[in-house]
């Protein structure tokens, strides 16, 4: 029925549901039954509350739609629905404020013990020397304390603002719905109360509903009751609950309830979920104390990457999965959508022993063959072809379906067809079976007839016939078989993706019980549909070589096809090709020693996928997982990196990632590995850095109290140069944008040391010299720089902190390249880094000059500032020698040494072994 013949009658009105709107009472704008009702209806699976409102038709009437042409959807009739039914959004957590990061930033004990000691030192301080001389010290601590809690508190909610802007990106989930009888593409956002929508697999149930129809509906409801069994969803069951998803099948459902009214609504209120997410690393670090800025640096390394690669297309959902990515020696990469485009196109097909081109011409067949051809792909499907207002198609579907929609389209009258043929059973398509049938009756009274679409070589499999040159049917005889197994071979060594039509007529007395028949088919048509490789897959495929990251294609399609695309993506070179039936028979030992060779798995199911991640793993292998279909879930949830694609993923296969590529692109996951790397090296640099800070103040001040008595450092110089520098070494070392060199550098895997026996060498370069240097400053300073005066003491101390202190600033270039000698190159890529080098300096220079009083240090004279320079200077020479040194040593003796060094100081953190949180 359609919407405008529509007109309520009086005695269908139940009596005791009745709404009316506030502000519009004409008996058009009612809907005659109250949400409340449907809601009820829907979580008490109420199926007598459903039969007294009439059923589906019935409550689609009520809240005047259609099961047929769907809502009127004009902007009045939507803002209507949701004035009375509410929109399909639920009550977000209130913003947390900057004040309460601040306020979370004081509680750290470290700072805590600090601002004790503030106090007594003021206390101290005040009592002994009066205010105006006794409260630097405490006031000078106070202010470390305040500038350390505000960076904490502004990177965190700096993080929190980005982990909502990508709640909001999550949310773009778009489904198709019909609205005045025509197919459309909607956001789950804008769904309403009596909106139609499709359901098919690997969607998510985007709100409460019932079902109108569909075949093999089969509904996931773990997320939502944990019910872990999965439901098959029909007129006898016909209650969907949003936040559920499709497993397999499809069907149409009508909304009932949206947003907050509904039962995934209501425990989103009780949740208030929060993704609050520690990465492992992240996690490890911040037990280890020892150095303050590093729990700092991990998080602002992996929010500035993680912001880096949205800007690239890539959305990082789990933290962890930056770092992992980095470490990544695998990726298996699913061929359809990620290395070729997803635009498919019958180019080729074999009809009645002719092979077609798609060059213009559409095949020339007999009538009962067009007519045979057009029933079996209109009505054989999960897609849909329906005319706009000005005539223009519209097609929908997955690729494959549209690709033989359009080519039917070209065949023929495609509008009479649908409506003639009856649909008894459906059987939908899935990656295991790979193939789809339907049994039809036509409407012209006729026999029940079976059609079956799917691989060619599975669906071949089951005919016993074809259809020959003259237009008749011909037994599939071993001659015939081979002949079309030919074919086959032809279309798929040109990259094709190959489908086998086929029927098959059934007695007049058959009784449509148990499953479609597949035996015995008879052969109708074989089509190849190209799906061009994306422009950039091949240049990419040799970075990941060249960073020693193998990537192995997994497909669900044939042998020949895959072995061709994968020859094109530069892939398959001279190693091993699989097919999924194989593969299953191999035992794990079998399959271990084949690994190494293995380049492209064809005709694989979802639990092949899945099976082979688990033997790589076994394997230590660290394995990304690259899917958009719900057939590769399994994978990327077991993958130690699951990245799925944006555009063509379902939504299920989103679910189950790490990361979402935005654009679909193999290009932007060879990015995404990059991004994982510098992330890694980034915090390494920092850590390099940090360690000889640290070293180097503790050892100088420990000696020389020891020796002396004497500290040449105060508490306040301390702090400066570890709490507050740190922390903005962090920052510059964090932001450190990667380069392509990192992608020439084999995988660090789950082997590598977190601390590498490079960084050591630079850090007891570094510690050494500079404390060489500052302990002939302190013991021989005052003869060799021949300082006279009363303040000789304090401008010789002054001297030790800022040479110590321009030690760390050219060290901090030196961390910039672990081995490299240039270790300015691309320094202005980075402005970040520029410009906290130019802040430090001038803080340092205004503590020295003017803030002798809290920084306890004398004003030096331009002399005395060049000599000290020169000292933080010398750290590059120093930087360079040692480079230097190891190479030569490295050349001259043992090229391949590699345990003279100490490898572990902070306990080995094996990179690959951060698994998701
Ligand atoms: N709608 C369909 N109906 C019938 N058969 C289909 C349909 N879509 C694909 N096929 C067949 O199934 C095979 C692909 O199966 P599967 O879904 O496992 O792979 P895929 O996910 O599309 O590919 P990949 O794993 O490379 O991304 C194709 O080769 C094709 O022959
Ligand atoms: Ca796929």
């Amino acid at each position: 029925m359609s919407w405008g013949a529509y007109v309520p009658l009086a005695e269908e009105m139940p009596s005791q549901v009745v709404v009316v709107s506030a502000h519009s009472k004409t008996v058009e704008d009612e809907y005659e039954v109250e949400s409340v009702l449907l809601e009820a209806m829907v979580a008490g699976h109420s199926l007598s509350l459903m039969d007294q409102q009439g059923g589906v038709e019935g409550i689609a009437l009520k809240l005047r739609s259609s099961i047929d042409t769907g809502i009127r959807g004009d902007k009045a009739d939507l803002q209507r629905r949701r004035c009375l039914f509410g929109s399909n959004t639920y009550t977000e957590k209130p913003v947390k404020g900057f004040w309460s990061f601040l306020w979370d930033a004081m509680h750290d004990l470290m700072l805590i013990i600090l601002a004790a000691c503030a106090f007594m030192s003021l206390a101290v301080g005040v009592s002994t020397e009066g205010w105006e001389e006794g409260c630097y010290d405490g006031a000078g601590i106070g202010f470390s304390i305040i500038i350390v809690v505000f960076v904490t508190a502004i990177s965190d909610y700096q993080q929190s603002l980005q982990f909502r802007a990508l709640d909001k990106e999550k949310k773009k989930i778009y489904i198709h719905v019909i609205r005045e009888s025509q197919r459309r593409k909607v956001c789950i956002n804008d769904l309403v109360v009596g909106d139609v929508v499709y359901l098919s697999t690997g969607d998510q149930v985007a709100a409460d509903g019932v079902f109108i129809s569909g075949h093999s509906l089969i509904i996931d409801e773990s997320s939502m009751t944990g019910e872990s069994e999965p439901q098959h969803i029909n007129e006898q069951k016909p209650f969907l609950l949003s936040g559920t998803k499709v497993q397999d099948g499809f069907g149409l459902m009508l909304v009932t309830g949206v947003g907050m009214n509904t039962e995934w609504g209501h425990s989103m209120a009780v949740l208030g979920k929060e993704g609050d997410d520690e990465t492992p690393l992240q996690q490890k670090l911040s037990r280890l104390a020892l150095l303050i800025g590093l729990p700092l640096a991990v998080t602002l390394t992996l929010a500035y990457a993680m912001r880096r690669m949205m800007v690239q297309k890539a959305l990082v959902r789990k933290l962890s999965a930056c770092e992992t990515m980095g470490s990544a020696t695998y990726i298996c990469c699913d061929k359809t959508g990620t290395l070729t485009t997803n635009q498919m196109t019958v180019v080729k097909s074999w009809i009645e022993g002719a092979i077609w081109q798609s060059n213009g011409t559409t095949p020339l067949v007999s009538f009962m063959v067009k007519q045979l051809l057009l029933e079996s792909i209109f009505v054989n499907t999960a897609g849909d072809v329906s005319e706009g207002k000005n005539g223009e198609l519209a097609f929908f579907g997955t690729p494959t379906e549209t690709a033989l929609l359009k080519f039917g389209v070209a065949l023929g009258e495609f509008k009479s067809t649908r409506p003639k043929t009856n649909i008894i059973k459906l059987e939908p398509f899935n990656s295991v079976k790979k193939k789809m049938g339907v049994l039809v009756r036509s409407s012209s009274g006729g026999n029940l007839r079976a059609h079956w679409k799917g691989a060619s070589e599975i669906v071949l499999g089951c005919c016993a016939s074809a259809i020959d040159a003259a237009g008749s049917i011909v037994p599939l005889d071993d001659s015939k078989y081979s002949e079309l197994m030919g074919v086959i071979k032809r279309f798929s060594d040109d990259s094709l993706r190959t489908l086998c039509l086929a029927f098959k007529d059934l007695p007049s007395n058959y009784v449509s019980e148990g499953p479609i028949p597949d035996k015995a088919l008879v052969c109708v048509a074989i089509v190849g549909i190209k799906d061009p490789i994306r422009p950039g897959v091949k240049d990419a495929v040799q970075v990941c070589y060249a960073a020693g990251i193998r990537v192995l294609m997994l497909t669900g399609d044939n042998l020949n096809t895959a072995a061709s695309i994968a020859r094109e993506c530069g892939i398959l070179t001279d190693g091993d090709v699989v097919e999924g039936p194989e593969f299953r028979k191999l035992s794990s030992e079998e399959l271990r020693r084949r690994i190494p060779r293995l380049q492209v798995m064809a005709r694989s199911s979802p639990s092949d996928k899945h099976r082979l991640v688990m033997e790589l793993q076994a394997m230590e292998e660290v394995v990304a997982v690259t899917g958009d279909g719900t057939n590769d879930a399994p994978a990327l949830h077991e993958a130690d990196v699951g990245l799925a694609m944006g555009i063509a993923g379902t939504e299920v296969a989103k679910e189950s990632a790490d990361i979402v590529i935005l654009d679909d692109n193999f290009a932007t996951i060879v990015n995404v590995a990059k991004f994982g790397r510098s992330v890694y090296i980034n915090i390494q640099k920092f850590v390099q850095f940090q360690l000889t800070v640290n070293l180097a103040a503790l050892v100088l001040n420990f000696v020389a109290a020891c020796i002396t008595g004497h500290a040449p450092l105060s508490t306040i110089q301390l702090l400066w140069i570890n709490l507050i520098m740190d922390t903005l070494a962090a920052l510059a070392l964090a932001t450190e944008p990667p380069n392509d060199d990192l992608m020439k550098l084999p995988p660090l895997g789950r082997k590598g040391n977190f601390i590498t026996k490079y960084m050591w060498r630079n850090i007891y370069a570094q510690v050494f010299y500079q404390l060489t240097v500052l302990a002939i400053l302190h013991y021989r300073g005052k003869d060799i720089l021949q300082l006279k005066g009363p303040k000789y003491m304090e401008v010789l101390d002054t001297m030790i902190f800022n040479s110590f202190v321009f030690c760390q600033v050219f060290n901090e270039f030196n961390a910039r390249e672990m081995k490299k000698l240039n270790v300015f190159r691309h320094t202005f890529n980075n402005w970040i880094f520029v410009m906290i080098v130019g802040i430090t300096i001038t803080v340092q220079f205004v503590l020295v000059q003017f803030l002798g009083k809290i920084a306890n240090t004398a004003a030096l004279d331009l002399q005395q500032w060049a000599i000290t320079v020169l000292i933080g200077f010398f750290s590059l020479v120093v930087d360079m020698a040692a480079k230097l040194i190891n190479r030569i040593y490295a050349r001259l003796f043992d090229p391949k040494r590699d345990s003279l060094i100490i490898t572990s100081f902070l306990h080995h953190i094996p990179t690959g072994a951060y698994q998701q949180v």
